[in-house]
């Protein structure tokens, strides 16, 4: 057997000019405003992304001028297919990205050139979203219809896995071993409107039950969950970060260690919000200490995860 292995994330813009067609790739996605009608869609998305544009680009500028996320990807690539190769197995793993290159479907004609014989689709969020892993998913099953007798295993979510819960930890464990002073965890992850949620996203609760598999191996230390990135108006899931930092000030809560909860790799996300922006905030609140944990990206104990997490899936077939 020769497993193709695609690892299937958003993507993110890998210069400046670019930042607008991956805007326009994602707000032109059905999944993410989820409006039926294609003209209303495409008109909203126009006004989101001229109202957005210069903002976004600002951000990209300040963390070099691109997203991290396809350098950290690529890296993890090679980590799964050395993993692989300590079992004798052979295996070669792709990004599939939904919004920049290299796109699913590209990646999915590579592997088939290289002679695989079975398809993996992992996605690359823990939590499941219809916005994230949903629209991902759908877009694989869109490109893999071109090799219709190709076997196809999906690795669709793993909120709580232990495995991927033992990476988190690595990470953790990391941060904490620089700091003086126990801090407050202060578990943060991607926000997502409301109206989802009530439509059954089950996004909110995948949060949680990260948050509690992490919680016990640390059950001595206090923590709070928040949320960033409002993208559009309405109501979104909070409390958001930035409504949350100053009443953690207030009371007397002045070490935190902030742990990005829905990515794998670190983005602009985690690079500029988490790391630029909120930190200014709490700076400037009097927070005295104040660190971002590292996403998993290309660590062995991830790599080992995914790869433990694709055994399973493979053995149950
Ligand atoms: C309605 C808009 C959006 C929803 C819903 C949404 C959900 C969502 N997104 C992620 C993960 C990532 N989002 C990233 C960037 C990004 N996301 C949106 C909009 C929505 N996201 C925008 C407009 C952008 C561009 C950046 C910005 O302007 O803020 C990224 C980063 C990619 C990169 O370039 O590095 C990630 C990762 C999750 C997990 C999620 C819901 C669960
Ligand atoms: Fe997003
Ligand atoms: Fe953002």
């Amino acid at each position: 057997m020769k497993l193709g292995i695609v690892l299937l994330n958003m993507g993110g813009p890998t210069s400046l000019d670019k930042v607008l067609p991956f805007l326009t790739n994602l707000f032109n996605d059905p999944h993410i405003l989820g409006i039926k009608n294609r003209l209303v869609q495409k008109a909203l998305a126009g006004y989101i992304i001229s109202r957005r544009l210069n903002t976004a680009i600002s951000h990209y500028e300040k963390i070099g001028g691109k997203s991290p996320l396809l350098e950290h990807t690529l890296a993890l690539c090679d980590e799964v297919e050395a993993e692989f190769a300590k079992l004798g197995m052979e295996a070669i793993v792709l990004p599939g990205m939904r919004y920049t290159e290299p796109r699913t479907e590209e990646s999915l004609a590579k592997l088939v050139d290289e002679g695989c014989d079975r398809i993996v689709a992992f996605s690359m969020y823990p939590q499941y979203s219809v916005t994230t892993s949903g629209s991902s998913l759908a877009d694989f099953d869109a490109a893999i219809k071109a090799w219709p007798h190709l076997p196809v295993t999906r690795v669709e979510q793993y909120p709580d896995e232990r495995h991927y819960i033992g990476a988190v930890r690595h990470r953790i464990d990391e941060s904490l071993q620089s700091l003086s002073k126990p801090p407050l965890l202060l578990f943060c992850a991607h926000s997502l409107p409301e109206k989802l949620v009530r439509q059954g996203d089950p996004y909110r609760d995948h949060v949680f039950r990260t948050v509690q598999a992490v919680l016990q191996y640390y059950p001595e230390y206090e923590h709070e969950v928040v949320f960033q990135s409002r993208a559009t108006r309405g109501r979104w899931l909070g409390p958001s970060i930035e409504e949350r930092l100053p009443e953690l000030v207030d009371d007397g809560k002045l070490n935190l260690l902030v742990i990005p909860l829905s990515f794998t790799c670190d983005n602009v996300e985690t690079s500029y919000e988490l790391e630029i922006e909120h930190r200014e905030l709490a700076e400037e609140l009097g927070v005295k200490s104040y660190q971002v944990v590292q996403c998993p990206n290309a660590s062995h104990h991830f790599a080992h995860a995914i790869r433990k997490m694709i055994m399973r899936e493979l053995e149950h077939e």
